[in-house]
């Protein structure tokens, strides 16, 4: 049965709410991969819980990894994290739902083990570009089999090692090609040295997360040169780390203030980090909010109005972007983004026609969007399987009535308590505030 659409909360004044953000996707399952290689037992501490790390952690057991849940510090329970054993044989078969971390981190490990993996996922995620990875294991040596045109459904049939060299591939459609060859690399016989081939390589950001995590555990990468990555062979060290907030997940919150001219702040913001989501600190004042980050919490003060900005490389942050820009009062435009349309759906097509469903002026161009100001309606916001249309739809609805998301639970696949939390921070607003626009 469809569930009906979830009425998008309106706030009437503005918000004045302090939010705590679930753990890092990007890091969860860029540290479970890492966990399943390492040299020993290893801790992820208050890890993301969602769809997308239930998928990671189902597909590393049936590699062959023990993840077990055990107390934590706080409500989210730890991971302990065993190994894949050491000349381990395997007959699998891996559901990667719509998660593009565990459709390509995923068959560099299944290469390293003796056996068949065979992978699929949601009928979306079997239009998601796979080929890259998979012609970089086959450059490797690996043999995969089936992927028609390049997309899901393949088996990966590993023999138990991997050579590893010299392997060029195209990452122009993904920096998650980049980041799960390099996730696997130091347990390939000769490492490897990846070298990018194509033009431009979008959300690099994400690359240099991977590239960071690989040190952290004693994994020696060179990156000195653009579009190279050289990993050297050897040991990845077992670990303990506390997840860091989801600082993607944390833009629809911070955008509530700009959205209706409140204050959100979130405790705990990483000082040093390598997720893109910091860059909200630097997006949001082109937006007209003043942000600060004092002792540790991020606060961000919408301003009279929502400005309209030019923005390049947004990655994962360009649909709560769109969503504010599409209640700005000047056009935006955004640029270095035509890699959303591999996205959990084709981003670009899905926000130009839910914006303009709402009364909205956005345009696809041939690398983003270009969202003039428009006074927007209600009406029913399609979400496309994506938690980020389904995030957006939120966005909107604070500051335009009558706003319905379809399929709001689509955002469990990152965050599945955001109904709730939205609600939370919205009964969160100014005392005596009011709001009116214009
Ligand atoms: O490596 C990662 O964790 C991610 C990389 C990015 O993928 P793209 O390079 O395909 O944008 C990002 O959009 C995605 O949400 C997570
Ligand atoms: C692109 C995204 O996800 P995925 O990890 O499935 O690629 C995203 O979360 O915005």
């Amino acid at each position: 049965m469809t569930a009906a659409p979830w009425p998008a909360p309106f706030a009437a004044t503005p918000l004045d709410a302090t939010v705590t953000i679930p753990a890092s996707k990007s890091l969860t399952n860029r540290y479970l991969v890492l966990a399943a290689l390492a040299g020993g037992a290893s801790r992820l501490r208050a890890p993301l819980q969602s769809r997308d790390s239930d998928l990671m952690i189902g597909a590393l057991r049936a590699l062959g990894a023990g993840i077990d849940e055990v107390p934590g510090a706080g409500s989210v329970p730890d991971l302990a994290v065993t190994p894949i054993p050491a000349g381990h044989t395997v007959d699998a078969a891996v559901d990667c739902g719509l998660a593009g971390t565990v459709m390509r981190f995923v068959p560099p490990v299944a290469a390293l083990l003796s056996g068949t993996v065979a992978f699929d996922g949601d009928p979306a995620a079997r239009v998601r570009p796979m080929a890259p990875v998979l012609a970089a294991l086959e450059g490797l040596g690996v043999r995969v089999e089936g992927a028609p045109d390049g997309f899901m459904p393949f088996t990966v049939h590993g023999t138990g090692t991997v050579r590893g060299g010299h392997v060029a591939v195209d990452a122009g459609g993904s920096s998650q090609f980049v980041s799960a060859i390099l996730l696997a690399a130091a347990r390939f016989e000769g490492g490897i040295h990846l070298e990018h081939n194509g033009t431009s390589v979008p959300s690099v950001d994400h690359i240099a997360m991977t590239v960071e995590v690989l040190r952290s555990l004693g994994v020696a990468v060179d990156d000195s040169t653009p579009n190279h990555w050289i990993v050297a062979p050897g040991p990845i060290a077992a670990f303990d780390v506390l997840l860091e907030q989801d600082l993607s997940n944390a833009g629809p919150f911070l955008a509530a203030a700009l959205a209706t001219r409140g204050t959100v702040r979130i405790p705990d913001w990483p000082l040093n980090t390598t997720q893109v989501g910091d860059k909200w600190r630097q997006i949001l004042p082109q937006l007209g909010a003043t942000v600060t980050l004092e002792d540790g919490v991020l606060t961000v003060t919408g301003g009279p109005q929502i400005l309209g900005a030019e923005l390049s490389d947004t990655s994962e942050l360009a649909p709560s972007v769109a969503a504010l820009c599409a209640l700005a009062t000047t056009p935006s435009r955004l640029r270095g983004i035509a890699h959303l349309r591999g996205h959990e759906t084709d981003r670009l097509a899905a926000l130009v026609a839910e914006i303009n469903a709402l009364g909205g002026d956005a345009v696809e161009t041939e690398d983003g969007l270009i969202i003039n100001p428009a006074p927007l309606h209600g009406g029913l916001f399609h979400s496309y399987e994506d938690h980020r249309m389904a995030t957006a739809g939120a966005i909107i609805g604070l500051a335009v009535p009558g706003v319905a998301v379809e399929n709001i639970a689509t955002t469990a696949k990152t965050m599945p308590a955001f109904p709730q939390m939205w609600s939370d921070m919205v009964a969160q607003t100014a005392a005596g505030g009011t709001r009116g626009r214009g």
